[in-house]
Order: C-alpha cells, then structure tokens, then sequence
C-alpha cells in the first residue's frame, strides 16, 4: 500500500512530524521548567497585542502580572515564542536589577559597535565591556555637580516657556508634546552647547534643534518606524532589518554643530565648562581634527541631546495633563509654589528640590505613566533566581527576563490608591512602608538612568515655572481620562497631550 504513494509523502510526514515536534517544543518551553505561565496564542505568544500597538507593552503585562497574583514569577512568550520571564517579587526584581548584576548585565537588545552610528554608542544599548566606558562618560556629563551649575540655564528655558504661553494666551490648545520639547530642546541646546536656540519664540516654527530631536524617535520613514517594533517586540528582527536608526541629516546637523562651536571657542579662547569643551580636547590635536574623535563626540552629544530632549519631555508632558485633569492637586502645588517663591522667579536649585509636594507631585506622574514601562535584561551568567516564597526558576545566558514597571507601580499591594493620581504615596509614611524596588521610574543598580538628577530637575523648573504664572487646562480635544498611546515610542497620552494655559 505504502509503495503506491508518492516518493514525496513520506518525505512530507517526516518534514511535518519534525515541525510539529518542534513547535510542540517551543510552545512547552515554561510547561517543560515547572514555571507557571500565561497560555499562549499559537506563534503569536502573549505579547502581540503590544507588537502591533493595538495595547501597550505595560498594560499587556499588566494582565499577566495580576492574573498569576500570588505568584513570584510567571512566564510568557514574546512573538515567535521566544521565552521571556517576568520577574514580579521584589526581592527577586533587586536580585536582578542589583544584587546579582553580574548574571545581569545587559539590556535584552544590544546594538553591535558601529552598527548605528549614534545608537551603538549609547549605553542602554551597549553589551557590557562597551557599556562600562560609555556609561562611566555619560555620567561624568552629568554629576551631582554638575546638574546643580545647569540650574541657571533651565530655569531661564523654564521663563522662556512662560513667556511663550503667556504670548499665546489661553484660546489657542497647544499639543503639550511639542510645546514640552520646545522647552527641554533649549534648556539642552542651552546646558550641553553653551547656545541659544530658537525652540521657544512664541509664533514662530520650534526650529531645527526641536525637528532633529523629534525625528531621532519618531522618524517619518516607514522602515525605521518597522525596526523600532522589533527593537521592542522581536529583536532578532533587527539583524535581517538591519541596525541603522538615526539619519544622515541628523548626523551631519550635529557634526557640523560640533565642530563649528570647538573651531569657534578655539578662535575666541572661550572656554565653559561643558560639553563643547570636553570634546573640543578630544577633537582638536595640534589645531588638526581627528575624525575618530569628531565621529564619537558627534554620537555621544547626539545621545546627551536626546535623552536629555525626549524622555523629560514625555514626563512633563503627561503631568501637566495630569494637573489639567486634577486641578485641586494643581491648587495644592500652585498654593507651595507661591509660598517658596512669591517673587514669581525660580531662585535657587536647593529651594526648588527642597519642596515637598513638588516632589511628591512628579514622582507620582511618573508612578502613574512611567515613561519606560518595562525593564528589560538578558541573563548572562547561568544562574538561579530563589523568590521569598521558596519557588526557584535557573535562567541560563541569553534568557530574557522582564520587569513590569507599569504593572508594579499600580499594584494596591504598594500603592494605597492604585489608579489614581495621588502624590500622598509620596508621602515620608507610605515611602517608607514600601518594599524596595516596587517604584522603579528611574529603575535601580548600576543601568539604573544616569540621567535621572538631571531630568528631575527639568521636569521640576518646567512644572514649577508654569504653575507659578498659568492655570493648565484640559483643551477640548484632550481624551479624559488620560490614558497612554500603544503607538508611541516612549510615551505619549492616548489623542495627544491637549492643553490650554491661562495667566493668572
Ligand atoms: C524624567 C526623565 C527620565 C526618565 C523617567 C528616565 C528613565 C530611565 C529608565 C527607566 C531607564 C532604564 C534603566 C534600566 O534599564 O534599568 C533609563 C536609562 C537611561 N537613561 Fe534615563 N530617564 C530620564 C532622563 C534621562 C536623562 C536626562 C538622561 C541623560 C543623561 C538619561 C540617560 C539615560 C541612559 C544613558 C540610560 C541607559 C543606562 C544604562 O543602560 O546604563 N535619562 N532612563
């Protein structure tokens, strides 16, 4: 019987017995390690939803995480069914982040050196051995110190936004993403270049410091905004699209910009303490230009620009809707800010940090909408990670493992009003009553953000400045409640950001 079938059936069986048993083996893969786990859709897994931005990343593991309540951890299947466990048990999420580091050290998506111009040499994309030298330099960009000398230079970007405001006064809504980066792109053109830029000049186009930040995330080409899901959603992806993100506009915008101000301060013999001047000792050898140099200061000043530009931008933007949206936390925070600087004028750095409820109010923005809703790192020892329940998971190199800020952030376990925006979690009682690493905005260990003395302090003087001089408003076309965009980069409020600003 069997010889009279085609020489190509048994051949098919075989092919198809294999498949089967291979997509069996994948689709088993937390079923085979005892991990209890969310149940899959066929080669789609549990994340899809958030790959093609119909939910956010956050809230689809938010599902997850409070469906397996009283579990530690839980797996879940990326695309294609790659394994990924989300790690839910604080001690276990500072096993990860800082204690056990070492079996740790890399983000889940490393972009090879060179591959992208800019990209590559920034250090949440950067494998260890890179990420030691580029993180060791962008934080010495951005010390204690140093954040404390650019507080002059944010606040007069902080007055500049008022007056712009004031100029467009309270008829006209504003898309708050584009109005916030208009201020973080000249406080960094200001901080970083020793410049002044025209993002703020009421009437008048952002100009084109405030067009090269915003393209570096949301380019208009259709292939980058592809690569950008897989950054996310399917890294392996990215070796057959390939790794190059920032364009050669973007590029030759901020070679020129460098080389110019080091040729100029040379010139001139100004010198100022800043990012200019570090590259300039670098770039210029004997008066020639080293173009090794230029290329790298040209990376690392586009990477400072950026996340100096975009992320802050993104938290301010969704406090203010937040304020809009509760304007008796904006009466609570107007009524502290009148009481610290009656003159109306942001006078010192340590009066600024010193105010309780501002504090209380930004961090709380940020519980609510984290602008990076998951963390996301690549087991690089063999290790085994043992929960404060006595269940154990061994995650051997290459394992992906997720924490779920979002998730964390709104679960009533830490947090006595989970939904809703409430900066009395802020509180001295409620802080110290939470576990550790259950507020993760900023996240924690050594890849915990650079940045984040820095950006507090933008989002600070741009919430304080307006606040002082404006009452914010929810524009018509704001979506209430507020609630995030799936189809956003970073972070964005679902319909946009909508506001209106009335001087008071
Ligand atoms: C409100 C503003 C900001 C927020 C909420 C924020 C948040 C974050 C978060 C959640 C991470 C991921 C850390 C991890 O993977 O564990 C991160 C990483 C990073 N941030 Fe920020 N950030 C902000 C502003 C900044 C600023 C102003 C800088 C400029 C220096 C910066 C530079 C970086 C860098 C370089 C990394 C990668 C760190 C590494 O992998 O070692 N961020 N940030």
């Amino acid at each position: 019987m069997l010889s009279e079938l085609p020489a190509w059936v048994p051949l098919g069986l075989a092919v198809a017995a294999v498949l089967a048993s291979y997509l069996l083996w994948i689709h088993t893969h937390w079923a085979r390690r005892g991990v209890p786990h969310a149940r899959p859709r066929f080669l789609l897994g549990n994340l899809w939803d958030s790959a093609i931005q119909k939910r956010t990343h956050g809230s689809v593991l938010q599902d997850i995480y409070r469906q397996f309540d009283d579990q530690p951890f839980v797996g879940v299947y990326k695309a294609l069914m790659t394994p990924v466990l989300l790690v839910k048990d604080p001690v276990l999420i500072q096993e990860v982040l800082v204690k056990n580091f070492g079996s740790f050290q890399n983000n889940e998506t490393v972009f090879p050196a060179g591959k992208d111009e800019v990209f590559s040499d920034n250090p949440f994309m950067a494998e260890f051995e890179r990420w030691k030298d580029l993180r060791t330099r962008m934080s010495q960009a951005f010390t204690p110190a140093r954040v404390r000398l650019a507080f002059d230079d944010i606040a007069f970007s902080g007055q500049k936004l008022v007056d712009f405001l004031v100029a467009t006064g309270d008829k006209t809504s504003l898309d708050g993403d584009v109005l916030v980066k208009r201020f973080t792109a000249h406080a960094s053109v200001r901080v970083l270049f020793g410049l002044e830029s025209n993002t703020l000049e009421p009437g008048k186009e952002p100009g084109p410091f405030y067009e090269m930040g915003h393209k570096l995330f949301n380019s208009d080409s259709f292939m980058v905004k592809l690569k950008f899901i897989a950054f996310f959603s399917c890294p392996s992806l990215l070796n057959i699209l390939g790794y190059s993100f920032v364009n050669q506009d973007t590029l030759a915008f901020f070679r020129k910009l460098i080389l110019d101000s080091v040729q100029y301060r040379a010139k001139e013999g100004i010198t100022r303490d800043d990012f200019v001047d570090h590259a300039a000792k670098l770039i210029l050898a004997d008066g020639k230009v080293d173009d090794e140099a230029l290329r790298s200061s040209t990376a690392r000043a586009i990477n400072a620009f950026v996340e100096t530009f975009e992320t802050a931008a993104t938290s301010v933007a969704a406090t203010l809707v937040l304020l809009a949206a509760n304007p008796e936390v904006q009466g609570k925070l107007r009524a502290e800010l009148r009481g610290a600087f009656p003159a109306g004028k942001l006078t010192t750095y340590d009066e600024l940090l010193a105010l309780p409820y501002l504090d209380c109010v930004c961090k709380e923005a940020m519980r609510y909408f984290p602008p990076g809703d998951t963390l996301r790192r690549c087991c690089t020892k063999p290790t085994t990670l043992r929960a404060s329940t006595g269940e154990t998971v061994s995650l051997r190199p290459g394992d992906a493992v997720y924490i779920g800020v979002q998730a964390l952030h709104h679960d009533p376990a830490y947090y006595s009003h989970p939904d809703e925006f409430y900066p009395e979690h802020f509180s001295e009682e409620e802080s110290a009553a939470r576990p550790k690493c259950t507020y993760l905005a900023f996240s924690d260990g050594p890849r915990m953000c650079p940045g984040y003395r820095f950006g507090t302090l933008q989002v600070k003087v741009a919430l304080a400045s307006v606040l002082l001089h404006l009452e914010v408003l929810p524009a018509p076309e704001l979506v209430l409640p507020p609630q995030r965009d799936p189809k956003a980069t970073v972070m964005g409020i679902l319909g946009g950001p909508w506001l209106r600003f009335r001087p008071i």
